[in-house]
């Protein structure tokens, strides 16, 4: 008989506290103690040693469940989180501290024991690989901290990885002490989510105030008081303090703010994030980051502090079109791994977790956007694994009808639907031995689902239309470039099964994540439609593959591999030196000939919303900004931008 598994329970509401020891120990788990706050909770965790934690987020005291979640990483404790709260931010917020469950309240018994039982399941993996999920947020933006790529890209990156967790519209790095506001850094976050940055003078520009004004207004950072967070009253009081607050918050309609100050050598400064949300930040928000000063402080020392903030990006060293920076003939062919191309650190983390995995039998879930790579990466998992002589199965669920996908995982005894005229055998039963790779698993219908559960968890298969079962043993892994949590969360994806499958994920950036990259895999690919076709060329100038870096990407590598065999075609001489990259105003709708097309409403609707966000300069929120202008709140306006895929590049 098993040890019986002591579990903390930290909830400040004592009703349902006693409820949910009472069903603990119902199902045979210890309760070790009840804390109403996190110095209760610190206390017990000392003496009882705990094995699981259930935590609740608000607790009495000033401290919060996602504080404590920092240092239970620290100490190793499992925790699963049990809260009432369903705000988006505060859900981000958990998220961020990577616990092994989120339980909403109220729940029923069956979900707190399955969500354990799951929980448990995946700690034991994880102490197997020892190793969490994916990186917690400040290893993040540490590394991007240190990246070798300019300081814009460097800050716009860290506001991305920082946003899921504190969102703002607006982030305003200053020194506090002694006062300067020469340093400014000043990030703005669009409507479509990209962040730019901008210094003092063009932020004066922006939002009509002279240097002179700033200068007599004297501004300098917040006088905060001690204060972190600025929502209602304390959001219009900061306002009437400071007119330079007054003037951001007009402009970007913002309406709660969350500051922290760092200090650096004896320097002070404070990072002030505004939001267009009222009572947006809580002490979540200030736990969180509290729990990222040192984060910061490294983004301060290795971005900021003591150097001069350029925003341009420095132009290409030597734009020479006769000598090409990437040659064939003298080919610093890109070092790969087992094919794949790619130096960069978040590569680099994916092909450890890989090698890893591969000689196991865990089931492996790789997540990344299409084209990243994802289908290589499969490949040589089973390569790398010791089924490498067996099959490796590959199913792309998105590719097979509904009705069709069964029969072609699980097979099918003849006769068992109409036009099911001889036995089939499933892939799965094909994989025996090896491995199978399920691509576009979010798409999986969810009868499928329950018949893939059972392989996971019973290892055989049953066939459509028959009584035929057989236990096969076969290595699953998937993929998807959808958010899976999403498709559980809206009921079309089993949360068993997501469990099951994301054991062990396999995270694979974007290109555009992974700039640095560019040069190798334009080389390779190069050297590769080079050796295999007609084209002469060789190399590609500076000029060209700056292009290339500053484009966004959204179709990732493959996109990147077909223009660069497209424009191997189109160049007559060794090397490229023009790219022609997708253009915006196709995109947009704007082509000459649209005149004289019928257009639906949905065109007709984005084609005004754009001409509108054109008119207004890209504002939406507050006076004079395109939700005003158009009648409609700025959250519907959001949404339907966002629906009709309208991008900040269209409205330039
Ligand atoms: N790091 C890499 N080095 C070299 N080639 C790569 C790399 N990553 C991807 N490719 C190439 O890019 C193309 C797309 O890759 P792949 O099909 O594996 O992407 P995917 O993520 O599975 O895409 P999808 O989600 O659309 O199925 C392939 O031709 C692949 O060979």
């Amino acid at each position: 008989m098993k040890m019986k598994q002591k579990i903390l329970i930290v909830e400040d509401e004592f009703i349902v506290a006693n409820d949910l020891r009472i069903m603990l120990e119902k199902a045979g788990y210890k309760v070790c103690g009840i804390a109403p706050s996190v110095v209760k909770a610190l206390e017990l965790i000392a003496t009882k040693e705990p094995d699981w934690i259930l935590l609740d987020i608000f607790l009495q005291g000033d401290k919060t469940g996602i504080d404590l979640a920092g240092q239970l990483t620290e100490m190793g404790i499992p925790f699963i989180y049990i809260s009432a709260n369903t705000n988006q931010g505060i859900l981000e917020a958990a998220k961020a501290t990577l616990p092994y469950g989120f339980l909403v309240k109220p729940f029923r018994e069956k979900d707190l024991m399955v969500m354990l039982d799951i929980a448990r399941y995946r700690h034991e993996q994880n102490l197997k690989y020892n190793h969490h999920t994916e990186p917690p947020i400040h290893k993040q933006i540490e590394h991007i901290a240190e990246k070798q790529v300019s300081i814009s890209e460097r800050l716009k990156q860290i506001s991305a990885a920082l946003y899921p967790v504190v969102p703002f519209d607006f982030l305003w790095i200053t020194k506090s002490n002694p006062r300067s506001t020469t340093k400014d850094i000043n990030i703005i976050r669009s409507f479509d989510g990209k962040f730019n940055m901008l210094n003092n003078e063009n932020l004066l520009k922006e939002v009509n105030v002279s240097s002179r004004d700033f200068k007599a207004w004297n501004t300098t950072a917040l006088v905060h008081s001690g204060k972190s967070i600025f929502n209602g009253y304390d959001f219009r009081k900061l306002r009437m303090e400071s007119p330079w607050v007054q003037r951001l918050s007009d402009h970007y309609a913002l309406e709660s703010a969350l500051v922290t100050e760092i200090e650096r050598d004896g320097e002070q400064f404070q990072f002030v994030f505004f939001n267009h949300l009222s009572d947006l930040y809580t002490k979540v928000h200030s736990g969180v980051i509290n729990q990222f000063k040192k984060s910061l402080e490294l983004v301060l020392d290795q971005v900021i502090y003591g150097k001069d903030i350029t925003l341009e990006i420095p132009a290409p060293t030597s734009p020479t079109l006769e000598k090409p920076i990437i040659e064939r003939e003298n080919p610093e062919i890109p070092k790969d791994f087992n094919g794949i191309i790619g130096n960069s650190t978040l590569l680099h983390a994916a092909f450890k977790k890989l090698e890893l995995v591969a000689p196991d039998d865990t089931s492996v879930l790789i997540l990344g956007e299409s084209g990243t790579g994802k289908e290589k990466i499969a490949q040589t998992i089973h390569k790398l694994s010791p089924r490498k002589n067996k099959p490796l199965v590959t199913v792309n669920c998105a590719a097979l009808p509904l009705t069709l996908i069964e029969s072609e995982l699980f097979g099918h005894e003849k006769g068992s639907f109409t036009g099911a005229n001889e036995k089939r055998i499933g892939k799965f039963e094909q994989a025996d031995g090896g491995s199978i790779f399920l691509d576009e698993i979010g798409e999986l219908p969810l009868e499928a689902q329950v018949k893939l559960l059972r392989v996971l968890q019973e290892k055989e298969i049953e066939r459509l239309g028959g009584n035929y079962t057989k236990k096969i043993n076969v290595r699953i892994i998937t993929a998807t470039n959808r958010n899976l949590e999403k498709e559980v969360s809206e009921g079309r994806f089993r949360l068993d099964l997501y469990y099951r499958l994301n054991v062990f994920p396999i995270e694979l950036p974007a290109l555009r994540q992974r700039k640095e990259d560019i040069s190798a895999l334009v080389a390779f690919f190069i050297s590769k439609y080079g050796r295999k076709g007609s084209s002469g060329v060789t190399g590609i100038s500076a000029e060209a593959l700056q292009e290339l870096q500053e484009y966004d990407w959204p179709g990732n590598i493959r996109e990147l591999e077909h223009l660069v065999e497209r424009t191997m075609l189109l160049t007559e001489g060794e090397t490229i030196t023009k790219i022609d990259l997708p253009h915006s105003a196709s995109a947009t709708g704007f082509t000459g000939e649209d005149h004289f097309k019928i257009k639906t409403m949905e065109e007709m609707e984005r084609e005004h919303i754009l001409n509108i966000l054109k008119m207004c300069k890209g504002k939406i929120f507050g006076p004079g900004g395109a939700a005003e202008i158009l009648n409609i709140p700025s959250t519907t306006l959001n949404s339907k931008i966002k629906k009709l895929g309208i991008k900040f590049e269209f409205v330039k």
